[in-house]
């Protein structure tokens, strides 16, 4: 189990580091057009879940849609803090 800011300085790192095999690697690679849409995707499939499904399952597409939000961040060069300062 992780954290919203342990999960963001991991994939940091990764985006630093370009292990071999990170999906985040190529999700950046890819570019903001592409994450973008998966964070649309994410989103209907959270909304959907919650509708439908279970707290669970609910729950598992939210986390996603967070990883996606990260790395949305990461592509743009946002930081916590930036939009931290917004809540
Ligand atoms: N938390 C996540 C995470 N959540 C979601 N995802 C991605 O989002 C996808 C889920 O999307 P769907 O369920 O809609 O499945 P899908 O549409 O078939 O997905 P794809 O076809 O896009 O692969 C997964 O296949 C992952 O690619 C994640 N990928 C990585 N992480 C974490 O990020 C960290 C770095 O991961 P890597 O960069 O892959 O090493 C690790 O700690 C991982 O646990």
């Amino acid at each position: 189990m992780k954290t919203f800011d342990e999960l963001f300085a991991e994939l940091s790192d990764k985006a630093r580091s370009r292990p071999e095999g990170s999906g985040t690697v190529a999700a950046l690679d890819a570019g903001v057009h592409a994450i973008g849409k998966k964070v649309v995707e994410e989103a209907a499939e959270v909304w959907m879940a919650a509708e439908y499904e279970s707290e669970d399952a609910a729950a598992e597409e939210i986390s996603q849609l967070l990883y996606h939000l990260q790395v949305l961040m990461l592509a743009r060069g946002l930081s916590l803090s930036d939009v931290y300062r917004h809540l």
